[in-house]
């Protein structure tokens, strides 16, 4: 199992190209199974899950090439990865390969929308929390589907089709807004969904389904609506920036200080993580090539947080910035609203010195004038990025084990901020 080795100290300089959102890529890869014409995406991140994606999809029967590299490219350039579902060969989606990535079980929606059925293994992902699956449930039934649980898998049916209907989510859910969204696509009749995600990859989503042929209104606001289509065609669509990769970067610069830009961000994607890491002291500036972070020798501002569905702050940067708080001057409060097991990587940050105290969904973080390096274990993907970040500005050498988890969302990391002076490197074994 590979570890990353980190010795802390060096601050960040240079330039950071920010790859393609995986939580976009993965949705779009699965709106492939919606037309038996090709979809060709561009800016597809290389990560493991996008690879173990691929092989969910060709298990039903999608075609998957890859675009060779052309002369000067950049080995951190996107991929153009080309799908075609001309024929669904098989409609079950198996235990082996849902259980290990919580995206995958989105299928279930295309699938049962072009074949009008589906087995889908009940899904894995982050260990952050329970993270079921009512919503998709519930949500697909509105839309005329027969639904039942047998044997770990959710079997979904709809003999004649899917038709519109009105589905109501009473919480913001990200994954269940994509999955009704896209099943909505090829049902008769209108669909609306309410209380939506509003996530920028929902948006790129619908905007790609668009492309597509679908008839798609009031994306990026809470309430979507959807005409089905008898068929969807083919389509070209590059994926969004990562915004969470731009948040994670944007904080080892805070916390290491240096100038760094990165490339391709956009700052609109995450405004509220910009504002709050703002307020922390660091300077940020949009320039035409991306986004400018800078800080100087003043010390960092403790700033409390709550995370919230998009607009708000996002859960998947609160461990990254529960990091940078850790060598704050003074006290910041930490709130996680989103999962109800998403602390894990405060017992790692305590291992480095961090003083944290978590009380229910709240953890307190008083800020220590020195982290010292250690060997940790990364816990789920952004818990193995806060101990990077952590390191970078420890004292002397912190180890992080387990760093599959941090290939799942990362492309490269290591090179990514090696080339800006940090010293890090992977162990393989
Ligand atoms: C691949 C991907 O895009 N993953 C993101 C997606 O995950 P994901 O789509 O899985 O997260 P959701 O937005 O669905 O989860 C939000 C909350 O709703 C709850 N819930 C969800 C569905 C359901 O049927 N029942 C239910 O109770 C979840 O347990 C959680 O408490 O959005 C999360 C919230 O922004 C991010 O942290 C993940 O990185
Ligand atoms: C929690 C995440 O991923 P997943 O939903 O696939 O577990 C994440 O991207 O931070």
């Amino acid at each position: 199992m590979d570890s990353i080795k980190v010795t802390g100290g060096a601050e960040l300089h240079g330039v950071i190209p920010i790859s393609g959102a995986k939580n976009a890529a993965l949705p779009l890869m699965i709106a492939s199974l919606l037309t038996d014409e090709t979809l060709t995406l561009a800016n597809v991140p290389r990560l493991r899950d996008v690879a173990l994606l691929t092989q969910i999809l060709s298990n039903h029967g999608v075609d998957y090439s890859v675009n060779g590299k052309r002369n000067g490219q950049d080995a951190l350039d996107g991929q153009t990865v080309h799908l075609t579902a001309r024929e669904i060969v098989d409609t079950t989606a198996p235990y082996e390969l849902v259980s290990k990535m919580r995206a995958s079980f989105w299928v279930i929606g295309p699938l049962v929308a072009r074949m009008r059925e589906a087995r889908v293994s009940l899904p894995g992902g982050c260990a952050i929390g329970t993270r079921p699956v009512d919503f998709f449930i519930d949500g697909l039934a509105a839309l005329g589907a027969d639904i039942e649980i047998e044997g770990g898998y959710v079997v979904v049916r709809a003999p004649n089709g899917l038709t519109g209907g009105r589905v109501e989510f009473p919480k913001v859910s990200v994954g269940a807004t994509h999955t009704i969204m896209m099943a909505a696509t090829l049902a008769q009749g209108e669909t609306e969904i309410v209380n939506a995600a509003r996530e920028p990859e929902v948006v790129d989503l619908a905007h790609c389904l668009k492309s597509m042929g679908a008839r798609i209104e009031g994306e990026g606001t809470s309430t979507i609506r959807i005409q089905g289509v008898p068929r969807l065609h083919g389509a070209h669509h590059a994926v969004l920036p990562d915004r969470i990769e731009t948040g994670t970067y944007a904080m080892a610069v805070a916390m290491t200080g240096g100038d760094v830009l990165l490339k391709g961000a956009r700052a609109d994607l995450l405004n509220a993580a910009l504002e709050t890491l703002r307020a922390t002291g660091a300077d940020i500036t949009e320039t035409p090539e991306g986004l400018k972070i800078y800080r100087n020798g003043n010390g960092i501002q403790p700033v409390d947080v709550t995370t919230e569905p998009f607009p708000g702050f996002p859960t998947d940067l609160q461990a990254q910035f529960m990091a940078l708080m850790t060598m704050a001057g003074g006290a910041s409060r930490i709130t996680e609203t989103i999962f109800e097991n998403r602390f894990m990587h405060v017992q790692e940050l305590a291992r480095l010195g961090a003083q944290i105290h978590v009380d229910g969904r709240t953890a307190t973080v008083d800020g220590v004038s020195e982290l010292k390096g250690a060997p940790v274990m990364a816990t789920d993907l952004r818990a193995s990025v806060s101990l990077v970040i952590a390191g970078l500005a420890a004292k002397g050498e912190t180890t992080i084990n387990r760093v599959y988890h941090l290939d799942r969302g990362f492309e490269r990391l290591e090179d990514k901020l090696s080339r800006c002076g940090a010293r890090i490197e992977r162990i393989s074994g």
